[in-house]
């Protein structure tokens, strides 16, 4: 690894042609708002900051508070230099319209998790940036098409996670010189893992193939999987998805009962989108349990998605307990023991 490796510097090479210097413009225009974020997390109180309620809510309904609208500012105006076609933003109804020529478009999520902002936990901004074509509805591409995709998250580093669609690199701000440096490179999820994250107070909504991989989990050594899991879960998809990039592990925000979460909880092009983008990237999986999540096209600007994403024996296995149960009970590897003990 280039241990003196900058994100100016790996943008500032990333190619002539002009869509290569839009998307270095915007991931550079992402991470200067981002700096600027992160000094105002981390002040929290002592800058203003708190979780109350904005007063308003976003077009998904969610309570907007103050520093998920203060982050949306903050990123529109460092794009003002970027040439985009159309910015989607969670906390913006529609989208914000710019110059039709130009080669991309941009999708991002302000501030994630940002329920926990008074919990003085991790939040971050997630961001994807597609190809624009003149004459064309933005957006209107599955989520291969993207030409890159990251997020940030704001804990005890800060540190940005980006992929230009070769590989994931992952980059940690210096504080003193606002510059984000190369800390890791190549980041590859570990294939087969045991931790799994998942709100379970939402046991009693998910769909039998879900409950059946948590099951498997909790009945740990005992149980068909042979093995003992582990728990997590964090409420914030960015922290999730960092501590997966590092260890590995799953995440499940899958479809449930509940009235509004036939789709799960997470948006589509800001938030399932790059976070599927980043995990394949990285040798991972993303899988809605029953399609690949890159292949799907959102329909409109905050659609959801399920999101099972991370270590890719998990994902796989998560996805057969959704498409061939019986064939995922031939596989558990207790499936012949079990026979025997029958006998
Ligand atoms: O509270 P729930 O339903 O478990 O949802 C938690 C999920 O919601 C999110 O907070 C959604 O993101 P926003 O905070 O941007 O709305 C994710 O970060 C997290 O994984
Ligand atoms: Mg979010
Ligand atoms: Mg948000």
């Amino acid at each position: 690894m280039d241990q003196g490796q900058t994100l100016s510097r790996l943008l500032e090479s990333y190619g002539t042609d002009p869509r290569k210097r839009a998307v270095a413009a915007a991931v550079g225009a992402i991470a200067g708002a981002s700096v600027e974020i992160s000094e105002l997390i981390g002040q929290g109180a002592l800058a203003g900051i708190t979780g109350a309620a904005h007063g308003s809510a976003n077009a998904d309904g969610d309570v907007q508070k103050d520093l998920d609208v203060k982050a949306d500012e903050t990123i529109i105006a460092a794009m003002k230099d970027v040439p985009y076609a159309a910015l989607a933003s969670e906390e913006s109804d529609t989208l914000m319209m710019g110059d039709p020529q130009a080669p991309i478009s941009i999708a991002y999520d302000p501030l994630d998790g940002s329920s926990n902002i008074d919990t003085n936990m991790t939040v971050g901004t997630i961001f994807s940036i597609i190809p624009n074509e003149p004459g064309v509805t933005p957006f209107s591409a599955p989520g291969s098409c993207q030409l890159a995709a990251g997020f940030v998250v704001y804990g005890p580093q800060t540190s940005l996670v980006l992929t230009l669609g070769d590989g994931v690199d992952i980059f940690t701000l210096d504080r003193k010189a606002k510059t984000y440096r190369l800390i890791r490179e190549r980041v590859k999820v570990p294939a087969d893992t045991a931790e799994y994250a998942i709100n379970a107070s939402n046991h009693r909504h998910w769909e039998q193939p879900v409950r059946d991989f948590v099951d498997e989990c909790l009945a740990g050594a005992d149980g068909p999987r042979a093995k003992d899991f582990n728990m997590r879960w964090i409420g914030s998809l960015v922290a999730e998805a960092y501590r997966i990039l590092t260890r590995g592990g799953v995440f499940l925000y899958p479809a449930d009962q509940r009235p509004g979460y036939g789709e799960g909880r997470l948006r589509l092009l800001y938030e399932t989108h790059p976070m599927a983008f980043v995990m394949e990237q990285a040798g991972g999986g993303a899988s809605t349990g029953r399609e690949r999540v890159l292949d799907l096209t959102a329909r409109a600007i905050h659609q959801r998605s399920p999101l099972i994403m991370g270590s890719i024996d998990k994902v796989n296995r998560i996805e057969l307990l959704h498409t061939d149960p019986s064939a995922a009970a031939r596989t558990a590897p207790l499936f012949g023991r079990r026979g025997l003990f029958r006998v």
